[in-house]
């Protein structure tokens, strides 16, 4: 059963109906097996979009499609309403600058301190002086909530909770308007995650982010996120608020937010 709820407003905000993620009917197999089967999604500016499934299910393929990191065999994917097939070398680093992306274990380079990994694609884009790369570098670490001090540390003297705070100091290095989170609070204790679905909410308010975010988190969904989106059998089986997931009749749906672990978390609010 595929419910959506396309015209259902998100819960807590207004959000606009200018769609900044179009995916239309992607399929993407890895040899005989198909993982993504004529997926269709569109994500709206200025929302949290909360994107969730059965492990294993293709969440993070669908994520690295979008990127363009993984070859798919049909469909379109356009952003800020460009089809991703057809930019130059040229424009496809433009878009590329307007989005940032938190992979899943922060994917920070081990040899590089903090500082030099946010200025890593800064790096790699912009010709700037060594001290206007430390002012954003610092100014992104503060954005976050961690210390000055932290900046020359290598990731490997971090907590997993910091870690994944100096990946998203690094997501946000320039300035994006959208930001893909795989996993963002996979790893962290409950009070850990809770503050960085905190932190994301901020960021997006203060920054007028679009945020892509595939999680696990029940936590996540009720908290942070406008919008959800399920993943199953290869397509969006249901989307729409909280609310709306919750009365989704699909199996899968209703065991994830009504299960053992679904109910712990709604008596614990
Ligand atoms: N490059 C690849 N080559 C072959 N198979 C792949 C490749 N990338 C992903 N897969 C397969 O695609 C399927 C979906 O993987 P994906 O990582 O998207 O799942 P997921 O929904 O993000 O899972 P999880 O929630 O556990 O992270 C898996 O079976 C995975 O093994």
């Amino acid at each position: 059963m595929n419910v959506t709820d396309q015209n259902a407003q998100p819960r807590r905000r207004q959000i606009s109906r200018d769609v900044i993620i179009s995916v239309r009917d992607i399929v993407v197999s890895f040899g005989e097996r198909t993982i993504l089967n004529h997926l269709n999604l569109d994500v709206y500016r200025g929302e949290i979009l909360g994107f969730v499934g059965t492990s294993g299910g293709g969440k993070s393929v669908l994520t690295r499609t979008i990127l363009g990191l993984v070859p798919k065999q049909s469909g379109t994917v356009e952003v800020f309403g460009q089809d991703l097939d057809h930019l130059s070398e040229r424009e496809r680093s433009a878009l590329e600058r307007r989005w940032g992306v938190l992979f899943q274990q922060g994917a920070l380079f081990s040899s590089l301190t903090v500082k030099q990994n946010i200025q890593f694609p800064l790096r790699e884009t912009l010709r700037l002086s060594q001290r206007m790369m430390d002012e954003i570098a610092f100014a992104k670490i503060e954005m976050v909530g961690l210390k000055p001090d932290v900046a020359e540390k290598l990731p490997s003297e971090l907590s997993g909770g910091m870690i994944k705070r100096a990946a998203l100091a690094r997501a946000l290095a320039l300035d994006p308007e959208i930001v893909f989170l795989d996993e963002p609070t996979s790893g962290l204790d409950p009070i850990g995650a809770g503050d960085f679905d905190e932190l994301i909410r901020t960021l997006q308010q203060t920054l007028g982010l679009t945020v892509f975010m595939v999680t696990h988190d029940l936590d996540s969904l009720h908290t942070v996120c406008d919008r959800i989106a399920a993943l199953g059998e290869g397509k969006v089986i249901a989307q729409g608020t909280i609310e709306t997931m919750m009365e989704a009749q699909h199996p899968w749906l209703r065991a994830y937010f009504h299960g053992a672990r679904a109910r712990a978390v709604q008596s614990a609010r």
